[in-house]
């Protein structure tokens, strides 16, 4: 049985001349220039799995869900995995963790948080890999930071080849270095302890593996021009202080004044009368000529995602997307703005807009804005992204204390329970798996914690009115968010089991996960490279599945191969949406 409700809009159709009216004025659909007659409501007996439309399915690939592949062709087994994912047009690919999840608990209550793991010397090994994609990191972060081209090539490599053995669907992201003032990398030292009252000399002047003791070199030729005697020093955003005492051509003598660890490449900032000082270093540029290679690499691997680090304004986004579409052959690298300075608060809404999703970036924010004012800016940021139909993550010391501890502290639960109750799209670990102690354990707690917040927001019924503006700028785009809108609510009233849609290029999947809806949304498309970027999206599940422009054909597709996957069921109930035809259908599988 299915009803449904097809909205047509014929390619001819004139969009509306004047600008779409904002939300406040309280109606979404300019009436004079939407046509009655392009509306038609059907309900209709059908999807019948059985039928001549609906593939026959005549064998699991692996009913363990390994590979995360189901084919209908038999004969897949004589090619190998990388080609029948491409090539098989009757099957249906999805990251073999989701669906051990989805099979495990029922898919209400899967995870819709996703998370990110920045990948470091504690878990660069294929075993430790394994073991972060199983625990349910999304999508793996390589920090250019730290290490050379080749180590991350690796790390790369090594993610790929557990995609396609294990049947798993992590993301890469490529976070660049940026040019803000940071130390050199002391010398291959791990740590350089500061000590209350110490002189530490602050020196432009390159060194060779003999650093002087109580030195440290810093990237940025015009540090000792900039800093006055009297600047309070931050080093890491404050874990370390030093008051400016004297200046000797290239060297900056500093007295400590907070002790603490000084990791390498640690950012430094300066201050000034309790302001951050942004001097010449503000011209800084956001890409340095370093980054530009970084970001060619990334291209040339192939990553999903490029965050750039210190972004200041929305143009270098802009450069950054034309500069991709250029180069690379399918152009679907997702760049995402890292928000961590007090520029980028300025333009947060227009750097947001011009990108394809933000990083609250805390540690950095933290040193130049103070730390009382960076829970607000998380949540500004968080909802901001969310209205403009962004992803968003949340970073940098969530789970601080797992570094060294395997049990995180009382606070820190409570700081990732906020993110997951603001409804972030991502959280993601830093130092804890990059360099941790428990890189595990620290995932662990991220996903219970994530499961049992969005329970507990879902129980009691918390569906926050948050206004979802228009953000398409055609008719037919404005059309797809109020399906999505109405789907996502229907949803919700009807208690639906999962919300299904069929997207080409996947903004209709994000449309229905910036509804933040009660059941998990099953996004199919049909290139490989779309389904790791929803990825990093609130609440999608991504499945890779050939599909045409026939819904009914699709739906039964879908509906046995899911159904002889074991997971969906007779019974259940779906609404799905698409893009191909834009329409609501309500389900039952048959
Ligand atoms: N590829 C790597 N090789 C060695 N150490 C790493 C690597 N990636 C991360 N780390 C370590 O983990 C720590 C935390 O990682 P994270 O990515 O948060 O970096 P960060 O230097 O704090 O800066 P940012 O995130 O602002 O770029 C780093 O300070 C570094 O000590
Ligand atoms: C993640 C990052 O770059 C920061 O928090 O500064
Ligand atoms: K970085
Ligand atoms: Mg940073």
């Amino acid at each position: 049985m299915s009803r449904s409700l097809h909205i047509f809009t014929p390619s001819n159709l004139t969009f509306p001349k004047q600008p779409y009216p904002k939300p406040s004025s309280n109606r979404r659909f300019p009436a004079t220039t939407f046509s009655p007659k392009l509306i038609s409501i059907k309900a209709s007996t059908s999807s019948d799995p059985n039928s001549s439309t609906s593939p026959q399915v005549l064998i699991s690939n692996n009913g363990t869900g390994a590979s995360g592949i189901l084919s209908a062709t038999p004969q897949d087994y004589d090619t190998p995995p990388s080609q029948s994912i491409i090539s098989d047009s009757s099957s249906i690919e999805v990251d073999a963790v989701t669906e051990a999840e989805l099979k495990e608990n029922g898919f209400r209550s899967t995870r819709r948080t996703k998370l990110v793991c920045t990948i470091g010397p504690a878990t660069c090994g294929f075993e430790e890999l394994e073991a972060l994609a199983v625990g349910g990191m999304n999508v793996a972060r390589i920090n250019m930071c730290h290490g050379t081209r080749e180590w991350h090539r690796r790390v790369i490599e090594r993610v790929r080849r557990l995609n396609e053995e294990k049947g798993f669907a992590v993301a890469i992201m490529m976070d660049t270095e940026g040019s803000e003032i940071h130390m050199g990398d002391l010398g291959g030292a791990s740590s350089a302890k500061a000590e209350d009252g110490e002189i530490w000399t602050f020196s432009v002047r390159a060194f060779d593996s003999n650093r002087p003791e109580r030195t440290v070199n810093v990237n940025y030729d015009g540090f000792a021009e900039d800093v006055k005697v009297g600047d309070e020093l931050l080093v890491d955003g404050g874990m370390v202080r030093f008051e400016v005492m004297e200046k000797i051509g290239p060297d900056v003598k500093c007295r400590c004044t907070d002790p603490g660890l000084m990791l390498p490449r640690a950012n430094v900032t300066f201050w000034r009368d309790g302001s951050l000082v942004r001097e010449r270093n503000a011209m800084l540029p956001t890409i340095s000529s370093k980054d530009w290679l970084d970001i060619d690499f990334g291209i040339a691997e192939g990553v999903d995602f490029i965050a750039i680090s210190f972004v200041k304004s929305a143009e270098v986004i802009t450069h950054l997307k034309s500069y991709i579409a250029a180069r690379s052959r399918d152009s679907d690298i997702a760049v995402i703005a890292k928000i961590e300075s007090i520029d980028s608060l300025k333009n947060l809404e227009e750097i947001i807009q011009a990108s394809d999703g933000a990083m609250v970036a805390r540690g950095d924010l933290g040193a130049q804005i103070p730390l009382e004012q960076v829970p607000s800016a998380q949540q500004n940021i968080v909802q901001i992204c969310r209205q403009l139909n962004k992803p968003v993550i949340v970073a940098s010391q969530l789970l601080e204390s797992m570094i060294e501890y395997p049990t995180p502290t009382r606070a820190e639960v409570a700081d990732v329970s906020e993110a997951v109750r603001q409804r972030a799209d991502a959280l993601m670990l830093s130092g804890e798996s990059a360099m941790g102690q428990y890189p595990e354990k620290a995932l662990a707690v991220l996903r219970n914690v994530s499961v049992r917040i969005e329970k507990w927001w879902r129980e009691e019924k918390c569906h926050e009115a948050m206004e979802l503006p228009v953000v398409g700028s055609s008719f037919s785009d404005s059309i797809s968010e109020e399906i999505c809108i109405s789907a996502a609510k229907m949803a919700n009233n009807l208690g639906v089991d999962a919300l299904f849609v069929y997207t080409k290029t996947g903004h209709m999947a994000s449309l229905l996960s910036r509804c933040r809806p009660d059941c998990p949304i099953f996004a199919f498309t049909s290139t490989t490279s779309v389904r790791r970027r929803l990825n990093l999206q609130w609440g999608l599940i991504p499945f890779r599945l050939s599909f045409s422009d026939d819904m009914e054909g699709n739906l039964n597709k879908t509906f046995s191969l899911l159904k002889a996957r074991g997971m969906i069921k007779s019974g259940d109930l779906v609404i799905a949406v698409s893009d191909i035809l834009q329409s609501i259908q309500v389900l039952i599988v048959p």
